[in-house]
Order: structure tokens, then C-alpha cells, then sequence
């Protein structure tokens, strides 16, 4: 047998997995945590990778390795390969300012999207090193490469070698690499920090980025997390996929690249030489834990509070901006609780509000994409939840599949592992396992009550 390993190396965790590179099968696995906070220093994901390998039984015997990681993540290098500074996450805010000011500075949002098929907002990696260049100068200087969290973690298991390399997916969430053209915009660069440092070397879908150096596997050339998911859950040209993990994500896959002025909708690059538009929420998983905290009860106990209540929270509305929000783009909001009355001053009521809220954001994402889903599949921690997977055909106002639970972005990159020792054109396809199907009527007014709170 075969075997390939997978790694997500997300917001909260690191996960790996190991499957038989032939069929798909999980032979083992391992997972760690990742430290808390929007700055993180890279060490502590090596540390997280070496723990979920160590769990998972290690290596020695893997023929190849992809990493899949959280996207957009800043980090920066000196001129010894030493990290400058922790890397500034995808859900730091503090560059807000910065992207403001780049939009304004190429002349505007359509400017953005027809250069690199997004609008900035903090999240993408280039308003980050403007932050840095303004703010860190002294580090700025230092900084002789920038790469993403898993082009490093990929070099990192190479060995430090003298290049580093990253893929379409993820260099088209930094804000300086066109899906249109496949090329850096290195003057975008220019404009943000006022040079151009050494980027990663763009890899094909299936090219190979290196091999490790213990033990020798063939190294992919990995992918954003949500690139990876795509790959994991099988997607199918009409699926959107809503993933309920640290952010809340709602993606589709194109055969051609996208540019929303609106900057709504980021015109990513998929993992397979196509496109993945995605619309991306900074409050998502959290806000079930943080309800959860609140309440004094556990994930389950929060599911099941949020079932004994009416739809609609008896009109109870939670916001659910508590990190800021960057779909809509307000980075300074809070979250905010409203209609509340003595009718639904309840433990329940609050349940089902903070997950209702939670997916009224996910569902302005999937109608933000403006494609009509021939299947909505819901993945990540939160769709482990029986509410949410209840509760998300009314407010989405369609019926969601529920793939079994898993790790589909580890999975992902186990089969873009798989996929480089084929040699294929095409990935492998894996048998998927089942999905359940929820059904329900929308929850007349929540939608309206939601947007209304929303904007106060
Ligand atoms: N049964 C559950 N009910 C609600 N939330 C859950 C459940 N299981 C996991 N989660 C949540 O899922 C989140 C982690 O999801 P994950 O997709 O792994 O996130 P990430 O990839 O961003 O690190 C955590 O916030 C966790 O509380
Ligand atoms: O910023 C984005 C997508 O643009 C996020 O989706 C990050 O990629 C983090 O993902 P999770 O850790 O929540 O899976």
C-alpha cells in the first residue's frame, strides 16, 4: 500500500492525515492546537505539525506530503531564512487602515479586481505589509522574503532549502498574484511596501515543491485551506461548499477567473488549474463557542437549547461581529444582541439566536457569490453541530448536504499527494463517503430582522 499524508494546518489546529494514496482509505491520523490570537509566530505551527505527525505515527513510511493551510497569513523573513516577526493572521484587523488606503491609492475597488480579481480588505497579505512597512519599518527593512503559512510549513519540511515555493491558490490571497495571468503584480508590491522582496516560486496543481528532508517523501505543492477543502469534499461544478471553521467561508468553482468590484467576493484560484470565487466571514465557529461560554454549557448543550426554541428567536437578533466582520467590511464592528424582550430572555432563545446570526452572515456570503447551487454542502467544526445543520436550511432557504464528518481540507491535501505521485492529469478520485440531507421552510422575517440589526 501506498500511503500520502495530508496536513491542515488551520486558525485553531493543526490535523493530518494518512490514506492509502490508491482508494482513498484513512489509515491513521493526528492532530495538535494552535496557539490563540491574530499574531502567531510560524515556530508554533512546526511545533503543532511535529505533534499531529508524532500522533499520527509519523512519516517514515508516507510517499508524499501536502500541507493545506490557513490562507493569507504574513510571514516574513530575514536574510538568514529567520522569521522577522509572528505573522499576522488572515483575521487581523489592524491593516484595515492600510487596505483603505491601497484601494484608494490604484484608483478604486474595480482597479483591485480587474489586477488581482479582489478587493483588499486587512485579510490579504499585501495591506499587511503595508502595516509593516508603516508601522515596523525597522522589520520591514529585515524582510528579504514574504511567504504564507504553507509554502513555509512546506519549506520547513524541506529543510530550509534556498527556494520557496507556494501554488495558484493560495498566491491568489495575497493581493499581489493575478489568477487572470498567472503572474506576480510586483508593482502592487511596490506600492505596499515601497519595494519588492523574494516571493515563492508559483507551482502547477501537481507539480512537486521539494522532498522532505527526514525520510524522504515527495513534497506537493499544497494549497490554501478552502483550496484544499474543495479538493477534500469532492466538489462538483454547481456545488458551493459553506464551511463553518474559525471564518466562515461560502465558494463555488469556475472555469474562468472573477473581478467583483464590489469586493464582495474574492476571485480566488483553485487547487486543479481552475477558479474557486469565494466570499469569506471573520465570525463563524467562534460565535457558537462563544454563546456556548455565555450560556455555561457545552457544544452539544448549546445545540440542543437552540432546538427547544421557536425559529426566529421569538425575534431575538444577534449580530454576530465579534472579531469585526470583513464581509461586510467593517473591521471596528462588535456584536450586538437585539429585540430583546422578556418573551425571549431565555437560555434557549439566546442558543438559537447566536446560531441563527451566525448563518444569516453565511447566507448573505452564498448570495453574494450569485450562483444558483445545484447542492449546498456544509463542512467544518460548526457543521459537527445538530442545530446548525437543522437550523441552516431556514435561513439559507434550500435544503444542505452534510458530508460525514471529517478533515476535508487534510483530506484535500492527502489527494493532491496522491495526485503528484499519479502523474495524472486529473486528481484521484476517492469513493466519497455518504451525506445527510436537512431539510426545512425558511424562517419567514429573520433574514429581514437580521439585515436591519446588521446595519445599526
Ligand atoms: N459539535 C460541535 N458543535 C459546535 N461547534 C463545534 C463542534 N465541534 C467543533 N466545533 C467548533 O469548530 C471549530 C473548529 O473548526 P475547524 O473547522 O477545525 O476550524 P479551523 O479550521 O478554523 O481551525 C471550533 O471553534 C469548535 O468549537
Ligand atoms: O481568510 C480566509 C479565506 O479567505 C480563511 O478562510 C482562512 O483561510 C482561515 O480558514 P480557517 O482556519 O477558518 O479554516
Amino acid at each position: 500500500m501506498t500511503l500520502v499524508a495530508g496536513v491542515d494546518s488551520s486558525t485553531q489546529s493543526c490535523k493530518v492525515v494518512i490514506r492509502d494514496a490508491e482508494s482513498g482509505a484513512l489509515v491513521r491520523e493526528g492532530r495538535a492546537p494552535h496557539p490563540e490570537g491574530t499574531e502567531v509566530h510560524p515556530d508554533h505551527w512546526w511545533t503543532a505539525l511535529q505533534g499531529a505527525i508524532e500522533q499520527a505515527g509519523g512519516l517514515a513510511d508516507v510517499a508524499a506530503v501536502s500541507v493545506g493551510a490557513q490562507q493569507h497569513g504574513m510571514v516574513c523573513l530575514d536574510e538568514n531564512g529567520e522569521v522577522v516577526r509572528p505573522a499576522l493572521l488572515w483575521n487581523d484587523t489592524r491593516s484595515a487602515g492600510a487596505a483603505a488606503d491601497l484601494v484608494a491609492e490604484l484608483g478604486g475597488p474595480k482597479a483591485w479586481a480587474e489586477a488581482v480579481g479582489s478587493v483588499p480588505v486587512a485579510s490579504f497579505t499585501v495591506t499587511k505589509l503595508r502595516w509593516l512597512a508603516r508601522e515596523e519599518p525597522d522589520n520591514a527593512r529585515r524582510t528579504r522574503s514574504v511567504c504564507l503559512p504553507h509554502d513555509w510549513l512546506t519549506w520547513r519540511l524541506a529543510g530550509r532549502p534556498d527556494t520557496i515555493a507556494t501554488d495558484r491558490g493560495d498566491a491568489s490571497g495575497t493581493g499581489y498574484w493575478s489568477p487572470a495571468t498567472g503572474e506576480y503584480r510586483t508593482d502592487l508590491l511596490e506600492l505596499a511596501m515601497g519595494r519588492v522582496p523574494e516571493l515563492p516560486r508559483v507551482l502547477g496543481p501537481a507539480e512537486q515543491a521539494g522532498t522532505a528532508e527526514h525520510g524522504g517523501a515527495l513534497l506537493a505543492p499544497g494549497t490554501g485551506d478552502n483550496m484544499a477543502a474543495a479538493l477534500g469534499v469532492g466538489m462538483r461544478p454547481g456545488d458551493v461548499v459553506v464551511s463553518i471553521g474559525t471564518s466562515g467561508t461560502a465558494f463555488a468553482c469556475s472555469e474562468t477567473p472573477s473581478a467583483d468590484a464590489a469586493g464582495l467576493v474574492a476571485g480566488f484560484a483553485d487547487a486543479t488549474g481552475r477558479y474557486l470565487p469565494l466570499v469569506c466571514t471573520l465570525n463563524a465557529a467562534r460565535v457558537l463557542d462563544a454563546a456556548a461560554r455565555m450560556l455555561g454549557v457545552t457544544p452539544q448543550g448549546l445545540s440542543d437549547l437552540a432546538l427547544r426554541a421557536p425559529a426566529g428567536s421569538g425575534g431575538l437578533v444577534l449580530v454576530p461581529y465579534l472579531e469585526g466582520e470583513r464581509t461586510p467590511n467593517r473591521p471596528d464592528a462588535t456584536g450586538s444582541l437585539h429585540g430583546l424582550r422578556l418573551s425571549n430572555s431565555s437560555p434557549e432563545h439566546l442558543a438559537r439566536a447566536a446560531v441563527e446570526g451566525m448563518l444569516c452572515g453565511l447566507a448573505d456570503a452564498l448570495d453574494a457569490l450569485g450562483v444558483e447551487p445545484a447542492r449546498v454542502l456544509l463542512i467544518g467544526g460548526g457543521a459537527r453541530s445538530e442545530a446548525v445543520r437543522r437550523i441552516a436550511p431556514t435561513v439559507f432557504g434550500r435544503p444542505v448536504l452534510v458530508p460525514t464528518p471529517g478533515e476535508y481540507v487534510a483530506d484535500g491535501a492527502a489527494k493532491q499527494a496522491a495526485w503528484l505521485l499519479s502523474g495524472e492529469p486529473e486528481p484521484p478520485h476517492w469513493e466519497a463517503g455518504g451525506t445527510e440531507r436537512y431539510e426545512g421552510d425558511p424562517t419567514p422575517g429573520l433574514r429581514e430582522r437580521y439585515r436591519e440589526a446588521a446595519q445599526d
